[in-house]
């Protein structure tokens, strides 16, 4: 037997998210090495203005050149049109490449996220998974632009500064060197604090996002309850959380904004200090230790800008790591087969739990259907028939035994070439934004206009969409034209039909279909069958008409099977199925009675 994919592996750290980053940038270090760097070339072009001041006061006032005046001013205009020239395409450039990355890693995560096992969605509120795909990416802009802007010119002036002040006086420089020290060790206290809010932070707007998108993704019952009130205070207490991690996280960054400032002022009058006692005892000069003091300023910027670097790559690591959480998560897993057979398919001691649910929804279920045939599922309400529906799509896989399709293990099906050949009509499909033309498609998007009409056709759909607005072409879903319960049934079977299935499921709609309704449900039901011959067909039925049809019924209570056999001998046995046809006639004598009055 296999083992039971995991849903989720263990959270991942910074670790983990440092070598993500370090996988998306890898690729293009160079690139971003050289924006980076141009960007420092720029910045420094804007340093050479005191040398043109220098020119014109010392030089050519003083000689009269009037003429070379002109000419300085023409040089001038050139230069800063091509500084300006060159600090846009830096800038431009670096922000497209960061573009880029965040675009890059957009995509892999939705990718993963739609390749997630449907445990996986009840770990996690959908909302909150779609916030590491959307706002944790974008979250990573600022690390990312300014890591490729900034951060590579800004080390090289301190390495460059640095280098120069020890040349110019090493006991002054080591001065120098304790205060870049002290300004990274309090970098470094607040670098874990920082870490654990950034994530607080990015977690609190997981659940932001959840509560809003369960709220408006569910807005009709919302408003059918009248209950616009509890989703605005829900939102509310999330939205005071949001605003408090950000008010705290901005706490410790002024603590330690504050403590480096200190720092570097605090060195800089010891430099004074020292330096001034220097000059009155060891003979340095003023001049050398005002150039000193200048260039130890020009150091302090660049270093405050690296530790500042911090703050925006705390923040971006931990929305780094949510990210990096979904690219590491487990996929479905799946196995090579492609070809998938029209066969029997059937069930061996399967016992299945959901994740995180009680009691076991299948025990030890056994059953085949033999290839071509329809069996019935029947039994009280709980007792298990939709997961079986859900086992044999592969929405979840059993804890003990296995389920066979034409001879094979289903987890040793490619998971596209599976579902591609199992057709499920649901009690409630769903639709899309879209016309009713590509939803039906949405089960083969292959397929021609001509094969759809024709599915549509034969699942009795035609005579309804050619009714809409603009027929095939009419916009259903979201912000369409809504259909009823009947027509959607029936669009979903049209999907069914489409679909070149081995097994069919049928979850039969237990209400909203008035007689007519399920008159047309039927006959669409038929065009399936009668197109389908060959097709392995479980039901979960509900009405006596589709039990009667079908080459055997089985009876589920408490995830087991308790009776299996044809209308004829289950009636004969008066158990829980004769019980169950009881009940279901009696109500349907009572709803005759309802309708005659
Ligand atoms: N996603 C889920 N997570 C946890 N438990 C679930 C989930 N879906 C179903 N269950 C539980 O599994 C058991 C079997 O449910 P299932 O939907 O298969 O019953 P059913 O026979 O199809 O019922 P009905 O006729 O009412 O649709 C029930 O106890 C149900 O509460």
């Amino acid at each position: 037997m296999m083992p039971r994919s995991r849903a989720a592996d263990p959270p991942r750290d910074r670790k983990g998210a440092l070598k993500t980053l370090w996988r998306l940038i890898r690729p293009r270090w160079a690139q971003a090495a050289s924006l980076s760097l141009l960007l420092t070339l720029t910045a420094a072009l804007g340093q050479v203005f005191p040398q043109f001041v220098r020119l014109v006061i010392d030089d050519l006032i003083p000689r009269g050149e009037g003429r070379l005046l002109l000419l300085v001013g023409a040089g001038m205009l050139l230069f800063y049109l091509l500084t300006a020239a060159l600090g846009y395409a830096a800038m431009y450039f670096s922000y497209a490449f960061t573009q880029r990355v965040i675009s890059e890693v957009r995509l892999e995560a939705y990718g993963k996220l739609l390749r997630l096992p449907l445990a996986r969605f009840t770990s996690e509120r959908s909302g909150s998974l779609v916030s590491r795909v959307v706002s944790d990416v974008n979250a990573l802009e600022t690390m990312i632009q300014s890591g490729a802007s900034r951060l590579l010119g800004q080390l090289f002036s301190v390495v460059f500064v640095l280098a120069v002040l020890f040349a110019t006086d090493w006991v002054l420089a080591l001065v120098a060197l304790a205060i870049v020290f002290a300004m990274a060790f309090f970098t470094g206290v607040y670098q874990g604090p920082l870490r654990e809010s950034a994530r607080r932070i990015r977690s609190r707007v997981g659940e932001l996002t959840a509560t809003a998108t369960e709220a408006i993704g569910n807005i009709g019952v919302v408003k059918s309850f009248a209950n616009e009130g509890l989703e605005y205070r829900r939102f509310e207490r999330d939205n005071d959380r949001y605003v408090a991690g950000n008010l705290e996280r901005r706490k410790q960054v002024g603590l330690m904004e504050a403590l480096v400032g200190l720092s570097a002022d605090l060195g800089l009058a010891a430099v004074l200090v020292l330096g001034g006692w220097l000059v009155v005892q060891r003979g340095l000069t003023v001049g050398e230790l005002s150039a000193f003091l200048l260039y130890l300023g020009n150091l302090i910027g660049p270093v405050r800008s690296v530790m500042f670097f911090n703050n925006a790559l705390q923040a971006g690591l931990a929305a780094l790591e949510r990210v990096d959480e979904l690219l590491h998560d487990r996929p479905e897993q799946e196995g090579g087969r492609t070809a998938v057979p029209h066969g029997g398919l059937s069930f061996h001691g399967v016992t299945f739990r959901y994740p995180g649910g009680g009691a076991p929804a299948l025990r030890g279920l056994s059953f085949t259907v033999a290839p071509g045939q329809t069996v019935a599922l029947v039994g009280p309400s709980g007792a298990g028939k939709s997961t079986v529906a859900k086992l044999v799509s592969r929405l979840y896989d059993p804890d003990e035994g296995e389920i066979l399709l034409g001879g094979f293990d289903l987890r040793t099906y490619a998971l596209s070439a599976l579902r591609g050949r199992v057709a499920v009509v649901p009690q409630e499909p769903t639709l899309f934004s879209g016309s009713v033309l590509d939803n039906i498609r949405y089960a083969k998007p292959e397929a021609a206009d001509d094969e759809v009409r024709e599915a549509a056709r034969l699942a009795n759909a035609e005579a309804f969409i050619l009714g809409l607005p603009q027929g095939f072409d009419t916009e259903i879903g979201e912000r369409g034209v809504k259909l009823s319960g009947g027509q959607k049934q029936r669009v979903a079977i049209a999907r069914a039909i489409l679909k070149e299935a081995a097994v069919l499921i049928l979850d039969e709609a237990t209400s909203s279909l008035d007689t007519e309704s399920e008159a047309v449900i039927q006959d669409a039901l038929a065009g399936l069958f009668e197109r389908r011959s060959r097709v392995t067909t479980l039901i979960i039925a509900h009405r006596l008409s589709t039990v009667l049809g079908a080459d055997a019924i089985l009876v589920l209570n408490n995830g087991q099977l308790v009776e299996r056999g044809t209308h004829r001998e289950l009636v004969a046995r008066r158990g829980l199925y004769w019980a169950l046809q009881r009940l279901a006639q009696e109500d349907g004598r009572r709803r005759a009675e309802v309708l005659g009055d």
